[in-house]
Parts: C-alpha cells; sequence; structure tokens
C-alpha cells in the first residue's frame, strides 16, 4: 500500500528558479526511503511541499490516499524538522502531549517518560525545554514521534547531532515502527546510516529525481550510497 505518493511536483520561491522540478516519488507502507542530495538539491523544499508546509504550485501529493492539504492526510503523517526549535517555555511533557492533542491521539505519560529514559534523558521529562541541549531537543522531536507513530514519519536531517548511543537506539525504534507497516521518510547526508536502514533511495539532484531504486541494487552497482553520489557529481549530464 502506498503511503506517500508524489506526482509531478514542481516549484519554484521565486517564480522563476525552479527549485523542484517534475519531482516522483512512492512511499509504501512498512518500508524506510532515504532521500538524498547536495546542499540545495531542493531536499527540505520536497518534503515541506509534502507536509503543505510550503503550497504547491504544479503536482500531486496524497497522503494516505487523501489530498496532502486535508485535514486527514494530516492526521497520517509526524514531521521531524532539521532544526531543534521546540516552544522552549513547555516541558517535555507538555509538547509531547500539545502534539498528541494536536494528532487527536492519546499519549500515555509513562511511555513517553520510559522513551526519554533509554534516550538517557532520566528525570527530564518534566524539565522545560529551554534547559535541554541541542542534543536533548532533537531527541525529544525523536520521542515524540515515536509516541505518535504515525503511517507516515518524515526525519529532515534530524538525526544530525544525536550521539552514537541515542542513534543506535534511534534505528532499532524505527526499524520497529517499519515492522508495524508505518513508513519513513529519512532525509539525511549519513549515508551509511541509509545503507543499513533504508530499504529503497530517492537521489535528488538540481531539483530532479536523478536516481532511485532499492538501497541493495544502487550499492551493488555504484559500490557504496556516496559512489552514486559522486559518480553523478562527476557526470557529464550534471555538467550540460
Ligand atoms: N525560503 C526560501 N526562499 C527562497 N529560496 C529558498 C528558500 N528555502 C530554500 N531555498 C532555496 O531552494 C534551494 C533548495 O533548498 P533546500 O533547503 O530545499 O535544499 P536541501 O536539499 O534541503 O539542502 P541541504 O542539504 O543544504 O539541507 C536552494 O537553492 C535554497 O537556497
Amino acid at each position: 500500500m502506498t503511503i506517500l505518493d508524489v506526482a509531478g511536483l514542481s516549484y519554484s520561491y521565486d517564480g522563476v528558479t525552479p527549485v523542484l522540478d517534475d519531482v516522483s516519488l512512492q512511499v509504501e507502507a512498512g518500508t524506510i526511503v532515504g532521500l538524498i542530495g547536495p546542499n540545495g538539491s531542493g531536499k527540505s523544499t520536497l518534503i515541506k511541499n509534502v507536509l503543505d508546509l510550503l503550497r504547491s504550485q504544479s503536482g500531486t501529493v496524497t497522503l494516505g490516499g487523501h489530498p496532502h492539504t486535508s485535514t486527514a492526510a494530516r492526521a497520517e503523517a509526524a514531521y521531524l524538522a532539521s532544526n531543534d526549535y521546540l516552544p522552549q517555555f513547555l516541558t517535555g511533557r507538555e509538547y509531547v502531549q500539545t502534539l498528541a492533542k494536536l494528532y487527536g491521539v492519546r499519549v500515555d505519560d509513562d511511555a513517553a517518560r520510559a522513551l526519554f529514559a533509554r534516550f538517557s534523558m532520566e528525570g527530564r521529562y518534566d524539565d522545560l525545554i529551554e534547559d535541554y541541549s541541542h542534543g536533548m531537543r532533537k531527541k525529544t522531536q525523536l520521542v515524540s514521534a515515536l509516541v505518535l507513530r504515525r503511517s507516515l514519519t518524515v526525519i529532515d536531517e534530524t538525526l544530525n547531532g544525536i550521539d552514537v548511543e541515542a542513534l543506535h537506539l534511534a534505528e532499532r525504534e524505527l526499524r520497529a515502527l517499519r515492522a508495524e507497516g508505518r513508513a519513513i521518510l529519512l532525509c539525511t547526508h549519513d549515508f551509511t546510516l541509509l545503507e543499513r536502514l533504508a530499504d529503497r533511495i530517492v537521489f535528488l539532484d538540481l531539483g530532479e529525481v536523478v536516481a532511485a531504486g532499492p538501497t541493495a541494487d544502487l550499492v551493488a552497482e555504484h559500490g557504496s550510497l556516496a559512489d552514486l553520489v559522486f559518480d553523478r557529481l562527476d557526470s557529464d549530464s550534471r555538467a550540460s
């Protein structure tokens, strides 16, 4: 079953320069899709279009079969942004519970507190976010996605900056989401993480999908995901 379906999406911030050019991709239930591409290739713009944080200009996007502008679509996806801008005046518990209310789901404080403890934030669930470190804010975003357990979790470089122990645990938790049939769109420059975790890769360059397929096939063809990118950057097609 397709959870996210993007077809023919184009976008320009200034109405002149295309940032996304006819992008199509699908994310199936029970899969992790890695979104890769050089800085400025349009990954975050694509994610913001998908989540209707930027109003799409052409093409279609559906989430769980619903047009992405609909309330039903919004309930399908959890979004972990690349920044760590969380409301400073809330505690971790208030933040998690506010999100839960917005999504209309019930979140058990004990379960969320236990996740805080597992991510080495024991005893910090009721502290103000203002007093959290950068990594703790990132982990709070991650915990919120883990307790919300939406059909699709979109992660935009959110795992950058968390320590190796948290990353190890995050990988396990993301695998558990996938095992439950949930989908994950994971945007990161950490190619080794994607080689371990992602079922499929979508490679965006200059706003276009230039490669897409099963991670294992792309690695077999190019040697590694880094080599896939290097091959593209060195290719004539990019220079022209
Ligand atoms: N709000 C904005 N207004 C105008 N241009 C923007 C805006 N946000 C992004 N851009 C431009 O759109 C292009 C794509 O940016 P985007 O952030 O989507 O890339 P990215 O692939 O996520 O990059 P990175 O890997 O550096 O995070 C870049 O040229 C960027 O300067």
